[in-house]
């Protein structure tokens, strides 16, 4: 691919209302698994004051997306390379007035955004947690929403949260759920089960299932090597349904 070639990205939002549930590690590792499929993926750090993915992924940043925001400088000028087909667009961490940007500033990056997002096939952005504006703002500027859960019950609450502001104030249908952490495929289900039933009887919303990630070992650890666990632990349980995600991902 070259710079200039155009496309038509999809872009996919990854949410869950709840801190800490997975969030950031699975959406370095789906975009790790796109770019081994031949896809060109950019992952976007959504957290804008409390960024992340750079961490997980030891990169060594040297512009994020607050000085095109705060300076104007070019946002292309922010772009990581992790491999030919995978980029990271940086944010900043411990500026807690990125998190909250106002209309202008909102509409300044997505304008921004939009002038270099045509050059990737997927668009990914790992949000912040909970329900704030910029959370939503993604949200709603995403084709795909995806939410991960985990079986624990605050993360359930969290989730339905979400979703029912993102239905009630801006109008989005179809959401993809990923349920993290499960002792089996079987609790997978249950969990994935049991948020539809309250997402249709209250919202009216029938949810999509996109996988149910095991509770792994190399997922920690490969947060710790700050290195995808794909790489490190391709053969893991881990590895083997990120696979699949990226699978479902690409027949959307
Ligand atoms: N499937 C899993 N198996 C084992 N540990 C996991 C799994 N998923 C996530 N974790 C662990 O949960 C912790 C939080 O993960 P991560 O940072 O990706 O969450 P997050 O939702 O992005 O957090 P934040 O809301 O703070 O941005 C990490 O220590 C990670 O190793």
């Amino acid at each position: 691919m070259t710079a200039k070639t155009k496309r038509s990205p999809k872009i996919i939002c990854i949410s869950s209302g709840k801190g800490g549930v997975g969030k950031t590690s699975f959406s370095v590792n789906v975009a790790t698994a796109l770019s081994q499929k031949g896809k060109s993926v950019l992952l976007i750090d959504g957290d804008l004051g409390l960024a992340n993915v750079d961490v997980v992924l030891g990169l060594n940043v040297r512009h994020t997306i607050q000085e095109t925001i705060e300076e104007g400088r070019e946002l292309a000028s922010s772009l990581v390379e992790i491999n030919p087909r995978f980029h990271v667009l940086p944010a900043s961490s411990g500026v807690p007035e990125m998190a909250t940007l106002s209309y202008e500033e909102q509409a300044f990056l997505t304008n921004s955004l939009e002038e270099i997002i045509d050059r990737f096939d997927y668009v990914l952005i790992d949000t912040a947690a909970g329900i704030g504006d910029s959370v939503l703002w993604f949200n709603t500027w995403s084709q795909i929403n995806i939410v991960i859960l985990t079986p624990d019950p605050t993360s359930l609450t969290d989730a339905y949260a979400l979703i029912k502001v993102l239905n009630s104030r801006h109008e989005r249908k179809h959401f993809h759920l990923l349920i993290n952490s499960v002792q089996s495929k079987k609790e997978g289900q249950d969990v994935f089960t049991n948020m539809r039933m309250v997402l249709e009887r209250f919202l009216k919303i029938t949810p999509l299932a996109l996988g149910a990630m095991p509770q792994d070992k190399n997922v920690s650890m490969g947060i710790r090597q700050q290195r995808p666990f794909l790489l490190g632990a391709p053969e893991s349980k881990a590895s083997l349904e990120i696979i699949a995600v990226a699978d479902r991902i690409i027949a959307l």
